[in-house]
């Protein structure tokens, strides 16, 4: 499945600030992107575009073969919570829920049992090496933890499209790498698993 931008502009209504301008381009979901740029070049706005949080922009937006516009409100938060994962620097957990809890909760409960919910967790968790932690409290945790369990949680869903606003800029080095790691990881490996088919 492709995401395709065509000549997308933004303006910040409330300062007249144009973020993006004539911004064109086609998003494979079997690629690792990384968007770098200077402090206020319009990155976090085009994750918010491209993720289906800000909808109030001109051109025009392309998931598969339909345009967003074409959808209702509705459909797109249907869209949103199927298709992507969203995770911010600022992540935010359940506080005094486990580690299990915080990570279980995007996993469709009524699909599965109790006990495979917990082992798919632990399965996310090995990965991003903090299975350990899985019975802890969220608020126990160091901010290089806290970001693996955001990951974790964005990932068991199987998102088609994980979108991520600097995941790794406020941890610690080797938490740095384990989320680096697993996200490459997830683009990378074999498409047959993710979400159906485009
Ligand atoms: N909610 C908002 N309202 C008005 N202007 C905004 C808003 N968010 C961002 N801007 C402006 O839009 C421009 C792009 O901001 P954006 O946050 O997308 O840049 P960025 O590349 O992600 O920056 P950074 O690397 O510092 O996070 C900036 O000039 C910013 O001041």
């Amino acid at each position: 499945m492709t995401i395709r931008l065509e000549n997308i502009r933004k303006i910040y209504k409330n300062t007249g600030i144009t973020a993006i301008e004539n911004f064109s381009h086609d998003f494979k979901d079997d690629r690792f992107i990384v968007f770098a740029g200077r402090s206020g070049t319009g990155k976090t706005t085009l994750l918010n575009i491209i993720s289906l949080i800000d909808l109030d922009y001109e051109g025009d937006y392309f998931l598969g073969r339909r345009k967003i516009s074409s959808y209702s409100r509705k459909e797109i938060e249907i869209l949103r919570s199927k298709y992507f994962s969203v995770i911010f620097q600022e992540y935010e957990l359940l506080e005094n829920e486990s580690v299990l809890e915080n990570v279980a909760i995007s996993l469709e409960k009524k699909l599965f049992s109790k006990k495979d919910n917990e082992y798919k967790v632990y399965e996310m968790l090995k990965k991003l090496e903090i299975e350990e932690l899985m019975s802890k409290k969220a608020k126990f945790l160091s901010g290089g933890q806290r970001q693996r369990v955001a990951i974790a949680r964005g990932l068991i869903k199987n998102p088609r499209f994980i979108i991520a606003d600097e995941p790794t800029s406020s941890v610690d080095d080797i938490s740095k790498k384990i989320i680096l790691k697993t996200l490459k990881e997830y683009v990378l490996e074999d498409e047959k698993e993710k979400n159906f088919s485009s």
